[in-house]
């Protein structure tokens, strides 16, 4: 198998240009990240060509997070910000040639909130079409993200097929989906067309894939089964040093499965 490093949650104690070294050190494959604003992108790319990494994935800005926001594609009259946003996150992965860009939808329960996101993610797909970059969009679960608009697979897919772009896929995240729906297997093998991208932590401590009450050795063998060889993202919280946590990459060491 081969594994990306999220940088949202790994070596998230660092500047992203040393992040992006401690994850080839460590024998990653891709790296991915969530809110890179901050870092210049020339720093980034410059740490990306060294290392021969490819940043696989990053987030639309989320709003002000100071005021609870968690992503703005989904909140009706803020269409405004929801494109600047999704234009800034188009151009940094321009910069740093990333091919996939996940646009949050953000906390919304309104009617109008599903037109709104519809509207705003077609949006984004037409801008992101030139460049070669696919947008992504990802259910969260319940208990971390309370009221947030996209919480399943069905609502994602439903979304997908409205929108029917080819450069809109689904982040199928385990933790997420196992909190929500569980049945892993199967949505892997029935999602697998409009899956952009699948990350995985522990349930339901978000730690590290070793421990917990998904199968990993499972879910991996799955997903390498129906032919999925893209870089799965480990989006974990490591609750201490980053290197300390990473006995499971022997585990699932390359090609093992
Ligand atoms: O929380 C997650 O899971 C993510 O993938 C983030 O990028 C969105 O908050
Ligand atoms: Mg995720």
């Amino acid at each position: 198998m081969k594994f990306s490093a999220n940088l949202g949650f790994l070596w998230n104690d660092r500047p992203l240009p040393e992040a992006i070294r401690a994850a080839k050190v460590a024998g990653f494959d891709a790296v991915e990240c969530h809110w890179p604003y901050d870092e210049p992108a020339e720093a980034v790319k410059a740490a990306l060509d060294e290392t021969g990494l490819t940043m696989l994935g990053l987030n639309t800005r989320r709003g002000d997070v100071g005021a609870g926001d968690n992503g703005l594609s989904a909140i009706p009259g803020r269409k405004a910000e929801a494109r600047a946003a999704i234009d800034e996150a188009i151009a940094y992965a321009t910069a740093i040639g990333t091919p996939n860009i996940h646009v949050m939808a953000g906390f919304a329960d309104r009617d109008d909130a599903h037109q709104t996101f519809l509207d705003n993610v077609t949006y984004a797909c037409a801008q992101a079409a030139p460049h070669g970059i696919t947008i992504l969009i990802e259910p969260l679960n319940r208990y971390d993200a309370p009221g947030y608009f996209l919480t399943t697979t069905d609502q994602a897919l439903a979304i997908i097929e409205a929108v029917g772009a080819p450069n809109l896929k689904l982040m199928f995240d385990c933790y997420h989906v196992q909190l929500m729906e569980g049945d892993l297997s199967h949505r892997i093998e029935v999602l697998l067309p409009y899956i952009g991208h699948i990350q995985f932590a522990s349930v339901p401590d978000r730690g590290a894939p070793d421990h917990g009450e998904i199968n990993y050795d499972h879910v991996f063998e799955v997903a390498g089964r129906l032919g999925y060889d893209a870089p799965l993202g480990a989006e974990y919280k490591p609750g201490g040093n980053t290197d300390d946590t990473l006995a499971w990459m022997n585990i699932w060491a390359r090609d093992s499965v």
